[in-house]
């Protein structure tokens, strides 16, 4: 792993970081390319690929309705169990952050709210290049269904029997995944976003994927919604003392196992520590049967930051932002409010970031590559849309017209002014005052932008009668 050692009053600075970037140029261009020929060409491109980079040539990519039917069956129950214990901590979690429409009054009458609706369709990339990740399906389809969401696809890429894992399968099933297509990369995110003749098109996709499934993603964004920049894993650990060296290097390998791209911080004041931790990691690297992925990740993208004091260590983990944050400190509760950047943070010895992959309930689905300075963790929130809903009185009208109008012609729009205007008329001066040969008679300009902004209301007009077509409807915040 590389080393920086900081000076005394010296800050981490980002340029530090071996990151190039959120993520690789080149792996950027290779998605841009990919997503380019499945948008023109559809399914002949996303079968090319499969056979491509999976090394399947599929005549089909829906996975039969039957084969999720019987997913559970024949399964290992201690596996099934765990899958079940995860789905509904997951479920709890993510029920809490279930958002309500909400609707006030004001004194005149004026409703003013948020409807909250369901995404129609989410398309969620489950990955399956070096691992299988049915703890990702669940992190996934459950807050989509809590959301409400009717049609939740899932891609996945298919392994080289042209199926999918029967772990992943039976997670769809207690997910309630919708409809599966094996297809993975960049490829099937590109036929999420714009449809292929066999892959219809999602509204939104999220879920994590290497570099090139991120890369797709940020690609198509802006012509379907995205959730973030879900990228190779990362972990920062910020040990002190009281840190076990051994259990710290399993925490780094546990990230760096994902992905050869996949980084890995640990952050001290203690060199001697971190050269221990180093240690560990060549012992246990030995019996790892990802040996091969973890070494080249800590080797390439691994980084030990020794910071001269707690305060400067605490900066060097906001400016890497990183995914994944365990704090193995003594006070780690006392660290916390001054960590302002970070995907998840594992707080104590005890919290095991594994235990947030799989079971503790919040998402695993995080920003990487720095993104975690803006992003947040995948929620309910993503799968949902809010519309503003207003709802005038006529009193209320006539206490904002005059506003609007004034506005409108400080913008030089007229006809936004006149939209106010004449429904103000028709209360000030009764309805013939908009009828076709009155406004053809006025000046117009002086209906719109009267500069004047004393209301008075025709005499005979009932305000009240006025808004019985619902707009008057009164009541209690909701
Ligand atoms: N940030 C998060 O929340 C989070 C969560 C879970 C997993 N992850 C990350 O997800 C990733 C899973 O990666 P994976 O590779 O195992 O599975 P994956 O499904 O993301 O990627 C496999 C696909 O990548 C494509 N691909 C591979 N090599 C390619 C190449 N040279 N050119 C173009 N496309 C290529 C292929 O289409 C293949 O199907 C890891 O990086 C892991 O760290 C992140
Ligand atoms: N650590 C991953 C997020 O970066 C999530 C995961 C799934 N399975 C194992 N780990
Ligand atoms: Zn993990």
């Amino acid at each position: 792993m590389k080393t920086i050692k900081l000076a005394p009053g010296e800050r981490l600075v980002t340029n530090q970081l071996n990151r190039k970037g959120v993520l690789p140029q080149s792996i950027v261009d290779a998605a841009r390319d990919i997503v380019a020929n499945v948008r023109a060409n559809g399914d002949a491109a996303v079968r090319d690929y499969c056979q491509r980079f999976d090394g399947v040539e599929l005549q089909s990519f829906r996975l039969p309705q039957e084969q999720v039917d019987a997913a559970l069956e024949g399964l290992d129950p201690a596996f099934v169990a765990a899958l079940e214990k995860a789905a509904r901590q997951i479920r709890e979690f993510h029920q809490r952050e279930v958002e309500q429409s909400w609707f006030t009054t004001r004194p005149d009458g004026t409703m003013l709210g948020v409807k909250v609706t369901p995404l129609a369709a989410a398309g969620i990339y489950v990955p399956g290049g070096r691992a299988q990740y049915p703890s990702t399906v669940l992190m996934n389809a459950i807050p989509a269904k809590v959301a409400g969401v009717k049609r939740v696809v899932m891609v996945t890429p298919p392994q080289k029997d042209g199926l999918i894992s029967p772990y992943t399968l039976a997670a769809a099933k207690l997910g309630g995944v919708d409809e599966i297509y094996m297809v993975g990369g960049a490829q099937a995110v590109a036929a999420l976003a714009y449809g292929t003749e066999t892959i219809p098109r999602v509204d939104k996709i999220t879920g994590p994927g290497n570099a090139f499934v991120a890369a797709a993603k940020q690609i198509v964004s802006g012509d379907v919604g995205i959730d973030m920049v879900a990228g190779p894993s990362e972990v920062c650990v910020l040990a002190d003392a009281t840190a076990k060296p051994m259990v710290v290097a399993a925490d780094l390998m546990a990230q760096a196992e994902h992905d050869p791209l996949a980084a890995c911080y640990l952050v001290t004041c203690d060199e001697q520590f971190a050269r221990e931790v180093e240690a560990g990691i060549d012992i246990l690297v030995a019996q790892s049967p990802r040996a091969e992925i973890t070494r080249a990740s800590l080797d390439n993208e691994g980084t030990i930051v020794v910071a001269a004091d707690m305060a400067a260590a605490v900066e060097a983990v906001n400016t890497v932002a990183p995914e994944h944050l365990e704090l193995h400190c003594k006070d780690a509760m006392g660290l916390l409010g001054g960590i302002r950047n970070a995907g998840a943070i594992f707080v104590g010895a005890w919290s095991s970031e594994p235990l947030g992959d799989y079971v503790a309930g919040p998402n695993h689905t995080l920003p990487t590559g720095g993104t975690a300075m803006f992003s947040n963790p995948l929620s309910v929130e993503e799968f949902v849309k809010r519309s503003s809903v207003i709802c005038y009185t006529p009193e209320g009208l006539l206490s904002d017209a005059p506003a609007t109008q004034r506005l409108a012609e400080a913008e030089g729009l007229w006809a936004h002014a006149l939209s106010a205007a004449l429904r103000r008329r028709v209360l000030e001066q009764g309805e013939d005052a908009v009828s076709a040969a009155s406004l053809a008679a006025a000046d117009l300009t002086k209906v719109a932008w009267p500069g004047d902004t004393t209301v008075t209301v025709a005499e005979g007009v009932d305000l009240a009668a006025a808004g019985s077509d619902g707009a008057g409807a009164t009541g209690e915040e909701a």
